[in-house]
């Protein structure tokens, strides 16, 4: 390749323009430093044309580096909330008795998106309030569609909006309540008492839920002999945290890395009265890459092996021609489609489809049906055959599965879905909307459009 080629390319590929410049970050990576994190030198923060903002590296990666390293106590984590006693007062001193009204019925999440409404709240107060600047505005989910596009969307992104929705919707209304009820005037409790609104609330969630990473703190911190503690209103584990810097992060799925959590050997099972920031100096939070990243290309970690319906309900993103998206059938929707085609399926079937979990995770992708899928149409065509011992059908099933006769079986349940999400998104396009969680939602569903024609024409 020629010099002035070569040149032309590298433009190209230079789709990104830093963030030098920006005051709120510059004020970011301050109080980063100050507060002792570390990070490679030549990493940056830059918008690229693609995935907006994220991480640049201005020198080449190798596989083994460390890419941020950050104090404990400069991570928002489960610890940070316990040893905030105006917060934690909002459930202890309160005219209902919350711990055990509200006993295992809140998610971490949601305590910790209430966590942050608290912080914001308290406005250049909190000592956070550098990071909560630098957080996105608003979020590109499906969630914020307005309903008159929701109806044309497909059921399987609206079922996850509709969970999301009872979740904020219930846990908004129990912090509502304790705000309501609470007995502290403290300063900072009357000024979320004052801020707290759903659309604050909302943000906060899917501020959470976009940029939580896991960390374990169970060998550090005592969680489990607690009593008369907010803890006993969670339902799951704590082991999510919001980490600066290392939140800017874009996701690839080719990525791949690893975090190690670094204590001081003196740090070990901390009863929750002990808690005190400073434990945590000496405790830090590490991600290593296993790639290679060019210089002046951006860095990405992966958040885990995801289909699009998953990175577009929960983070806002979808992946162009992700390989692991597929189309579902509800087992309820292929038994009414079997009884319209008068496929008589008899109890003795359903009961074996039941015993063998072939109702569930029935589903199409680009290499066909799924095992249970091809599995439940085993029982459905074969088991009133004599002959055929239909246990050892569906175990060798699970090594070829090249039936065709089961495939035509739902050809034409595939042909039907095909043409409801085809006119769906014919719908979507008329619609003139064109925010970014609706064009997600139509590159999911022209994605499972091409993997339903794919298998049509198998
Ligand atoms: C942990 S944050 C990463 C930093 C974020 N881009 C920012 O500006 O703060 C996760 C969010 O970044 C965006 N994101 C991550 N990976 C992406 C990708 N591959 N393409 C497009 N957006 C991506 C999504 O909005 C996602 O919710």
């Amino acid at each position: 390749m020629g010099r002035t080629k070569r040149k032309r390319r590298q433009k190209i590929s230079r789709s990104f323009c830093t963030c030098g410049a920006n005051e709120e970050l510059i004020l970011l990576n301050t109080w980063l430093k100050k507060n002792g994190v570390r990070r490679k030198k030549e990493l940056a923060l830059a918008v690229f044309s693609d995935t907006g903002r994220g991480v640049l590296t201005k020198k080449r990666i190798r596989p083994g580096d460390e890419l941020i390293s950050l104090p404990l106590n400069l991570t928002i984590n489960v610890s940070t909330i316990l040893m905030d006693r105006a917060f934690c007062s909002i459930f202890l001193e309160n005219k209902i008795p919350c711990l055990s009204t509200y006993k295992k019925t809140v998610s971490f999440q949601s305590l910790l998106a209430f966590y942050l409404t608290y912080l914001k709240a308290q406005g250049i107060k909190t000592k956070w309030h550098i990071y909560l600047k630098n957080l996105p505005q608003e979020y590109t989910v499906p969630y914020f569609l307005p309903n008159e596009i929701k109806c044309n969307v497909d059921p399987e992104i609206l079922d996850v909006i509709s969970n999301q929705k009872c979740v904020i919707e219930t846990t908004y209304n129990i912090f509502f309540q304790l705000l309501k009820t609470c007995k502290n005037s403290c300063d900072s409790v009357s000024m979320v008492q004052k801020h707290f609104c759903m659309s604050l609330y909302e943000w906060a969630y899917f501020t959470v839920n976009t940029r939580c990473v896991y960390i374990d703190l169970s060998k550090i911190i005592d969680l489990k002999n607690v009593e008369n503690n907010l803890l006993n209103i969670i339902s799951d584990n704590t082991n999510i945290s919001l980490c600066p810097y290392l939140d800017m992060i874009n996701h690839s799925p080719c990525a791949r890395n690893e975090t190690k959590l670094l204590v001081n050997k003196d740090i070990e099972n901390v009863k929750v009265k002990d808690l005190k920031d400073e434990l945590f100096l000496d405790v830090t939070f590490s991600i290593y890459t296993k790639n290679f990243f060019d210089a002046h290309s951006q860095v990405f970690i992966c958040y885990g092996d995801s289909h699009n319906l998953k990175l577009i309900t929960e983070y806002g993103f979808c992946i162009p021609k992700n390989d692991l998206d597929y189309v579902s059938f509800p087992f309820d929707i292929v038994l009414q489609y079997f009884n319209t085609r008068s496929i008589k399926v008899s109890l003795e079937q359903i009961n074996f489809i039941h015993s063998h979990g072939l109702n569930k995770d029935l589903h199409i992708d680009s290499k066909g049906l799924s095992y249970n899928f091809y599995g439940l149409l085993m029982v459905i065509k074969y088991y009133h055959e004599k002959n055929k011992d239909i246990s050892r059908l569906i175990y060798s099933a699970a090594i070829c599965s090249n039936d065709s006769k089961l495939n035509e079986l739902v050809k034409p349940m595939a042909v039907d879905k095909c043409n409801l999400i085809s006119n769906s998104v014919n719908e979507l396009k008329k619609s003139g909307c064109e925010a970014v969680e609706l064009m997600n939602c139509i590159e999911l569903m022209c994605q499972y459009i091409g993997i339903l024609e794919k298998f049509i024409k198998s």
